[in-house]
């Protein structure tokens, strides 16, 4: 695989605000890069420089080895143009937005295979301002594909859509990405980033607190692994936070959870046994991404 964004200590400011303070990150060829973090974490600003939309203070930036601020021809080239609500006149049918979108381009894509693959085609006569709010999302997105590019960045493509329309966004993605395409994503959704992303970077107060597989920063937890039952007798906490690797047992309406740091299932399930505890509804949880990632950043950047 090889690098096709590459950003080293990426700092820029608005003002006195520091938006982004040291950001560097990698993404490599065909990846689905997610970007995560809570409210004013400098996501936004790290992809508008990404995209050569905003000027850096300080670091650089590379894209397919261009700058995107100095070479920002090139990289219109080879990036998609992202379409924001009121970019397209309401008026333009939907074959006639990809038609213009088309001329913009030296080498565009086929707009009716692009239609066809994002399931377009019953909408390509009527107006974009009537199409419901999952079709408008595929025509953003083919509009974004009309001139092939080799990178997309989807900034909280799927804000807004109902569980239904988000699916099938994610499955267009999967799909755009199975064409070659490197995707970078901003998204609030946990489910959205461990559906899609190969590797995340979790930015906090205009930092990388980390990057990794989401199933990776789930395991940087220390106590990331929970065991939950109902013991069909009365339990002693002390029979279980004896046991090697048991950080702690608590309880709501009855229902005892287990955390450690490493599988305990079967001595947790022996020592039930051998008290003889019936443990009903027994279930093996992993750590919601979303716990992790709180955890993550409430340490300080850069340090996890
Ligand atoms: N145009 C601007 N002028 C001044 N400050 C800005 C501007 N844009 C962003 N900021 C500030 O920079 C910081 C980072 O903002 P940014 O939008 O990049 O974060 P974000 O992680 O995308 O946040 P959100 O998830 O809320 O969109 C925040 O403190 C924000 O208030």
């Amino acid at each position: 695989m090889s690098a096709v964004i590459e950003v080293q200590n990426l700092r820029k400011k608005y003002g006195d605000v520091v938006a982004v303070d040291d950001v560097s990150l990698t993404v490599e060829q065909g990846e689905i890069f997610g970007i995560l973090g809570p409210d004013g974490a400098g996501k936004s600003t790290t992809v508008e420089c990404i995209e050569g939309l905003r000027k850096r203070d300080g670091g650089t930036i590379r894209v397919l080895g261009f700058d995107p601020y100095a070479e920002r021809a090139e990289i219109t080239r080879r990036l998609d143009v992202r379409l924001q609500d009121g970019t397209t006149s309401d008026r333009l049918q939907v074959a006639e937005a990809l038609t213009l979108y088309s001329s913009f381009y030296r080498d565009p894509a086929d707009w009716h295979v692009l239609v066809d693959s994002l399931g377009l085609n019953s909408g390509a006569t009527t107006g974009s301002g009537e199409l419901s709010c999952d079709q408008k999302q595929r025509l953003s997105m083919a509009l974004a594909l009309v001139g092939n590019p080799q990178v997309a960045v989807l900034d909280e493509i799927t804000t807004g859509l109902d569980p239904h329309a988000r699916r099938e966004t994610w499955d267009t993605i999967e799909t755009v990405r199975a064409s070659g395409v490197t995707i970078l994503l901003v998204t609030h959704l946990m489910e959205e980033a461990e559906r899609l992303c190969d590797r995340v970077a979790l930015l906090n107060k205009g930092r990388v607190a980390a990057v990794d597989t989401p199933s990776g920063l789930i395991q940087r937890i220390r106590d990331h692994h929970r065991i939950t039952f109902l013991p069909s007798l009365p339990l002693h906490d002390d029979l279980l936070t004896r046991l090697p690797g048991v950080t702690g047992v608590t309880r709501k309406d009855e229902r005892v959870t287990v955390t450690a740091t490493t599988d305990v299932l079967h001595p947790v399930l022996s020592e039930l046994a051998h008290h003889g505890i019936v443990p009903e509804g027994l279930r093996v949880e992993r750590v919601p991404l979303e716990d992790a990632l709180l955890a993550l950043t409430a340490a300080d950047p850069g340090e996890s």
